[in-house]
C-alpha cells in the first residue's frame, strides 16, 4: 500500500470519526424523531442527513440544485474522480459511452454463458479442495474473473479513443473506463459477497430444481428467461440488498439554496442520503430488522423506499449485471452443493 493511499485512508478514518456509522444515524433518528432530515457536521462540512424516501428521491433526481458531493478523502480512496468531477453534461456523455454495454436485459444475455462457465468452474475448484476453505476469499477470486468479462469492452473503447472516434472527449476517458472496471471489481468483493451468504442460509434449493424440471431435456445452459423465473432468489437478493448493502449511503452537495419539503438546504452544504435508514425503517418494512425474503412476495415498492442502486441520473448502471451474477452463482451453489460448515468444506450434492 503506497503512502498516498495510507494518507487517504487515515483522512477517511478521521472523517468518519466525526461520526456517521449506522449507530450514529440511528441515535440521531431516535433522538430527533422521524422527520427524516437532520443537521450535523460531517467531513468538516455543514451537512444534512436525509432518510425520508420522498426527500431522498428528490435530491437524487435534482441535478440542477445538487451535484455529486463526495468528500475529498472518499474521492481519493475510490479513485473514481473522472465520473465525479465532471459537469452534468459531460457526465451524461461519459455515462452513455460507459454504460451501454452493461445496461438492459438483452444486452446482459451476451455475458450469460461466460458468467455461467466461471461460476461452474469456480465452484468445482472450491469443492475439490479437501481442506477447509474461507469461502468468501475463494469467491473473491471468481468475482475477479467475472469482472474480466468486461475486459473486451474496455479494449474496444480504448481503440475507439485511439482511432479518434471520440475526438473531443476528455483525454482521461480511458482512465474513466479503467477505473470503472476497478470499481466494478471492488464493489462486489468482501462485504457484498459475505452479506449475500447470510441470505444463502435461508434459501432452499428446491426452487432451483423446479427451474430444471420445467426445462427441455436438450437444454443444457441456464437462460436469461430462467433467471427471470427465479422469483424466490430475486427476493433473497432484494432482501440482502435491503439489509446489508455495501452502498448504504451517498453524498450530494447543494449547488444553490434549495428548499426541500419546507427545509432550506444552503448552497455548499453536503447532503448525506442515508438509504440504509430507509431500508431498515419499520414504517416501510414491517419487522425491518428481520431477514425475510418472503416480505417481497406480492410487494409493491413505494417510490424511494428501495434504493440499493441509488436513483436519478447516477442510478447504478451495473445493478442488473450484479443481480445476474449473484443469481447464476446462487443457482449453481444451491443446486449442486451442500452444507456450510464453520470452517467451510464445500461438498458436491450428487
Ligand atoms: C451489488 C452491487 C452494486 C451495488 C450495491 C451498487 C451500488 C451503486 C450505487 C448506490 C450507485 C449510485 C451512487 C450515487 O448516486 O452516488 C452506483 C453507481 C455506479 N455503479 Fe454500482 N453498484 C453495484 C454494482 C455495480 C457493477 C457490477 C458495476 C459495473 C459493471 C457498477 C457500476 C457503477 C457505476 C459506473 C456507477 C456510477 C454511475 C454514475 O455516476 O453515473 N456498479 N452503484
Amino acid at each position: 500500500m503506497g503512502w498516498p493511499l495510507i494518507g487517504n485512508l487515515l483522512a477517511f478514518i478521521k472523517d468518519f470519526s466525526s461520526g456517521q456509522p449506522d449507530s450514529f444515524i440511528n441515535n440521531l433518528i431516535l433522538k430527533n424523531g422521524r422527520n427524516g432530515i437532520y443537521k450535523t457536521h460531517l467531513f468538516g462540512n455543514p451537512s444534512i442527513i436525509i432518510c425520508e424516501p420522498e426527500m431522498c428521491r428528490q435530491v437524487l433526481s435534482d441535478d440542477e440544485n445538487f451535484k455529486f458531493g463526495y468528500p475529498k478523502s472518499i474521492k481519493e480512496l475510490t479513485k473514481c474522480r473522472p465520473m465525479i468531477d465532471v459537469s452534468n453534461s459531460e457526465h451524461r456523455r461519459f455515462r452513455r459511452l460507459i454504460t451501454a454495454p452493461i445496461v438492459g436485459q438483452n444486452t446482459l444475455g451476451v455475458y450469460m454463458e461466460r458468467i455461467e462457465d466461471i461460476v461452474i468452474n469456480s465452484l468445482e475448484e472450491m469443492s475439490s479442495i479437501k481442506h477447509p476453505i474461507e469461502l468468501f476469499k475463494e469467491m473473491k477470486k471468481s468475482r475477479k474473473k467475472i469482472s474480466k468479462i468486461l475486459q473486451p469492452i474496455v479494449e474496444e473503447r480504448k481503440m475507439m479513443i485511439k482511432n479518434g472516434e471520440h475526438a473531443g472527449e476528455r483525454k482521461d476517458l480511458m482512465d474513466i473506463i479503467l477505473e470503472i472496471k476497478d470499481e466494478n471489481g471492488r464493489k462486489l468483493e468482501d462485504e457484498d459477497i459475505s452479506d449475500l451468504l447470510v441470505g444463502l442460509l435461508f434459501a432452499g434449493h428446491e426452487k432451483q430444481e423446479e427451474i430444471l424440471r420445467n426445462r427441455q431435456t436438450s437444454q443444457k445452459r441456464l437462460s436469461l428467461n430462467e433467471v427471470k423465473q427465479m422469483v424466490y432468489l430475486s427476493h433473497v437478493i432484494n432482501e440482502v440488498l435491503r439489509c446489508a448493502n455495501i452502498a448504504f449511503s451517498t453524498f450530494r452537495e447543494a449547488t444553490s439554496d434549495i428548499n426541500i419539503n419546507g427545509y432550506l438546504i444552503p448552497k455548499g452544504w453536503r447532503v448525506l442520503i442515508w438509504m440504509r435508514a430507509i431500508h431498515m425503517d419499520s414504517i416501510y418494512y414491517p419487522n425491518a430488522e428481520e431477514f425475510n425474503p418472503s416480505g417481497w412476495d406480492d410487494c409493491t415498492v413505494k417510490a424511494g423506499t428501495f434504493l440499493p442502486f441509488g436513483a436519478g441520473s447516477r442510478l447504478c448502471p451495473g445493478g442488473d449485471l450484479a443481480k445476474l451474477e449473484i443469481s447464476v452463482f446462487l443457482h449453481y451453489f444451491l443446486l449442486n452443493y451442500r452444507d456450510i460448515y464453520e470452517p467451510l468444506i464445500l461438498t458436491r450434492r450428487y
